[in-house]
C-alpha cells in the first residue's frame, strides 16, 4: 500500500524544475551510493474494449489508460556491470523470477543503443504481480527512462517506446505514464480526454491472473471503439460516461477467478463509489470517487487481507 507520499505529496503535480523526466526524483544516497529514483505508477484501464485480433493472435484494443498515485520505485546508480536487487512488500512474488522485466529492459536498451549494460538497480516492489495494473510493464518503463538518463543517451520518448514495445504491449504506455487513449495492441497512444480530479481505490484479492489465460478465455465478438468527449469537468460526469463502456476482459477473468466478482461487489458497496470495474486482465479492480480523501477513507473499509490502496491519479488529473 505504499504511495509516493514521502517523495511527492498526493494530489500535487511534479515540480517543473525536476529536469526533463517528470518521473525522476532526487533521492538521498543509499549506503553512500548516489542514486536517482524513478516512480513506476500503476496503470489503470478505465475501460477496455477488445476491437479485433491480429493474425499473430495479439488482440487490438481501445482503452483509456490513467496512472494511479501508487507504484513501484526504481533506483539506478552507475556501475560497471548490471545488477538488480528487489525488495518491498510485493518482492516475494518475484523471488522465482529468472528474467525480471527490469533487467530485460536494461539489456534491450543497451543493445539498441550499442552501449555496455552497466547499472546497479534496486526495485522497491509494491504493486501486486500479474494483476492487470501493469506493474512489470511500469518497472520496465522506469528502467528505460532511468538508463536513458544514466547512460546519457538523451533518447526522446518515441524512440524509447520502440524498445518498450518489444518488452510488452503495455510498456509504451508506461513509458509515457500519463493518461492516454491506447489503440493497436497497446502501441498506438493518443491524447486522453481532459481528466478531472478524481479519487481512486485499487484492490486485489491477492490472486495472480496471467494475461494470456484471460485473453484465451474471452468469448464472443468484438466491441466498437468508444466515442469520448474532449474532457470531463468532474468525477461524476466522467464516471457516468465510463459506465456506458466496459472491460471486455472482466467476464472471462471472473470465470477464471471468481474473487474478482467479490472485489467488484465490495468496491460498489463503498460510500461514495461512482464506478467500479476491473483493470486490464485483472484481477485488480478500481473504483472512482469524487476526491482522493474519499478514496483514502473508502479503501480502509475493504478486507484487510486484500491488497488495497486509495488516493488520487498520478500526473495530469491528480
Ligand atoms: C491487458 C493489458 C491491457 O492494458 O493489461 P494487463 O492486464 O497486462 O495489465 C495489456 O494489453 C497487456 O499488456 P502486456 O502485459 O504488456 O502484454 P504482453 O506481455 O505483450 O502479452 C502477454 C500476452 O497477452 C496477450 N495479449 C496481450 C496484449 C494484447 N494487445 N493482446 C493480447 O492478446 C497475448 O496472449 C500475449 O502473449
Ligand atoms: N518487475 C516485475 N514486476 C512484475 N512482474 C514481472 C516483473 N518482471 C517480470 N515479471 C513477470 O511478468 C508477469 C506479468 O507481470 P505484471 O506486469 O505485474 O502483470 P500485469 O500486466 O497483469 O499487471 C509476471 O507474472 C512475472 O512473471
Amino acid at each position: 500500500m505504499a504511495s509516493r507520499a514521502g517523495a511527492r505529496p498526493r494530489g500535487r503535480r511534479w515540480p517543473e524544475d525536476r529536469g526533463q523526466d517528470p518521473q525522476r526524483s532526487a533521492r538521498e544516497p543509499r549506503g553512500g551510493e548516489p542514486a536517482l529514483s524513478w516512480f513506476a505508477p500503476a496503470k489503470v484501464n478505465l475501460y477496455l474494449h477488445v476491437t479485433g485480433r491480429r493474425a499473430d493472435g495479439y488482440h487490438l484494443l481501445d482503452s483509456l489508460v490513467a496512472f494511479a498515485g501508487v507504484g513501484d520505485e526504481l533506483l539506478a546508480a552507475p556501475a560497471a556491470g548490471l545488477t538488480l536487487a528487489v525488495d518491498g512488500p510485493a518482492a516475494a512474488a518475484l523471488a522465482g523470477e529468472t528474467d525480471n522485466l527490469v533487467l530485460r529492459a536494461a539489456r534491450a536498451l543497451a543493445t539498441a543503443a550499442g552501449v555496455p549494460a552497466g547499472a546497479a538497480l534496486r526495485l522497491h516492489k509494491h504493486l501486486p504481480v500479474a494483476s492487470g495494473i501493469g506493474g512489470g510493464s511500469a518497472d520496465a518503463a522506469a528502467a528505460l527512462r532511468a538508463l536513458n538518463a544514466l547512460w546519457g543517451l538523451g533518447w526522446p520518448e518515441a524512440r524509447l517506446a520502440e524498445v518498450a514495445l518489444a518488452l510488452g504491449a503495455d510498456v509504451p504506455a508506461c513509458v509515457a505514464s500519463r493518461p492516454c487513449r491506447m489503440g493497436g495492441i497497446g502501441e498506438v497512444l493518443g491524447p486522453a480526454p481532459r481528466l478531472p480530479p478524481v479519487g481512486m481505490v485499487l484492490t486485489n484479492p491477492r490472486v495472480a491472473l496471467p494475461t494470456p489465460a484471460v485473453f484465451r478465455a474471452r468469448q464472443g465478438g468484438f466491441s466498437a471503439p468508444a466515442a469520448l468527449p474532449s474532457g470531463w469537468d468532474d468525477a461524476a460526469g466522467m464516471a457516468a460516461d465510463l459506465a456506458a463502456l466496459g472491460n471486455d476482459l472482466e467476464a472471462p477473468a471472473i470465470g477464471l477467478c471468481p474473487p474478482v466478482a467479490e472485489a467488484l461487489a465490495a468496491l460498489r458497496s463503498l460510500p461514495g463509489c461512482l464506478l467500479a470495474r476491473m483493470s486490464g486482465s485483472g484481477a485488480t479492480c478500481f473504483a472512482l470517487f469524487g476526491g482522493a480523501d474519499d478514496a483514502v477513507a473508502a479503501a480502509q473499509l475493504l478486507p484487510e487481507a486484500w491488497w488495497r490502496w486509495g488516493g488520487g491519479l498520478h500526473g495530469p488529473g491528480a
